[in-house]
């Protein structure tokens, strides 16, 4: 059975610290394939200067056309919203289970809310979560200190964030090495987040 990892996000826009994390993922550790799960509505998130899920779909697409163990999907675009990621794992078993064996992927900043994360004494309970160093406000619950199924990834930090592409291009800065080349082609042919 195949180990995937599911990497779940906004990507408004994918940058290449996501791309360093699935790489990283899929080179050093046991899984065989990184997913990217594009998400139409994170439940924490609001609409504003969200790009349709089709464009934020093709960026993460062309991101990972070199990359045959990276693929992005577009499973929650016809799931309700906002998406709860139990809802997404429960339909990824129902489609996928007896192929693939799931675990999740996340940036430590969303391991401080995980607690707040619909359900999510249940998807502990049958994922392993790995989660990668990022700097960020605030402290993980206690709970989750030494918890075996939180794997914290020893990896190289990388302060980049999707909010400060977004609003650093705005201002006319050259924001063009933070982003994999075709998605900065793409995003500066169709005049995003300007
Ligand atoms: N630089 C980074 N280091 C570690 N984890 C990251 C980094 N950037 C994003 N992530 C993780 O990737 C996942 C998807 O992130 P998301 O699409 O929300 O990107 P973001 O850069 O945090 O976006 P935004 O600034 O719009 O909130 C989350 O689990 C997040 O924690
Ligand atoms: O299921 C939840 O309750 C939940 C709460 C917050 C975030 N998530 C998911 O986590 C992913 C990253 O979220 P975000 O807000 O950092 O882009 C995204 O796919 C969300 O749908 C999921």
């Amino acid at each position: 059975m195949k180990k995937v990892g599911l990497y779940f996000g906004t990507f408004n826009p994918i940058h290449i610290g996501h791309l360093v994390i699935a790489n990283h993922m899929v080179e050093f550790s046991d899984l065989d394939e990184v997913w990217f799960i594009i998400t139409p509505q994170s439940p924490f998130k609001t609409k504003l200067s969200l790009l349709d899920n089709n464009h934020r779909y093709q960026m993460v697409f062309e991101a990972v056309q070199d990359y045959p163990k990276l693929k992005p999907s577009k499973i929650e675009f016809d799931l309700p919203q906002p998406n709860y990621t139990i809802n997404t794992l429960l339909y990824l078993e129902e489609q996928y289970g007896a192929e693939y064996g799931f675990s999740l992927i996340m940036g430590e900043d969303n391991l401080k809310s995980f607690h707040k994360w619909k359900n999510y004494e249940a998807i502990l309970e049958h994922y392993s979560i790995y989660v990668y160093p990022r700097i960020s406000d605030g402290k993980a619950e206690n709970r989750f200190e030494g918890h075996s199924k939180i794997m914290k990834v020893d990896a190289p930090i990388m302060e980049i964030s999707s909010t400060f592409i977004r609003n650093e291009h705005k201002k006319g800065k050259n924001i063009k090495p933070l982003l994999p080349a075709p998605v900065w082609k793409y995003m500066d042919e169709m005049n995003f987040y300007r």
